[in-house]
């Protein structure tokens, strides 16, 4: 379940959200979510880089909503547990931009 750890303060979301916007992520408008659309060169390297999200998402027990045709992966973070964004949402998209460069 999610605890009220989780939860972000205004301040934390316009700083986190305002981090990840300059990295291209945005933010959705029919949800309180974020997204982005990731393009790699080949099937290989986006199923790498699923991989290791999955394995990230797992251990954080905080899944992605994705969506991958060849070498294109669209993803959508937002908590499902209270319907909103929270801390877990903006660490897993801090990971996300690691893992879509290693
Ligand atoms: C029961 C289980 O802990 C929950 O359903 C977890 C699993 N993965 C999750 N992933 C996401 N994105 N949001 C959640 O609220 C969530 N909850």
């Amino acid at each position: 379940m999610t605890s009220e750890a989780y939860f972000l303060t205004p301040e934390e979301r316009t700083q986190g959200l305002q981090e990840l916007q300059a990295l291209g992520w945005t933010e959705v408008g029919t949800k309180d979510a974020i997204y982005k659309e990731y393009k790699f060169k080949s099937f290989n390297q986006a199923f790498g880089f699923m991989t290791r999200v999955a394995l990230q998402a797992e251990k954080m027990n905080h899944h992605p909503e994705w969506f991958n045709v060849y070498n294109k992966v669209q993803i959508t973070l937002t908590t499902h547990d209270c319907g909103r964004l929270t801390k877990k949402d903006l660490k897993l998209a801090q990971f996300i931009e690691k893992a879509a460069t290693s």
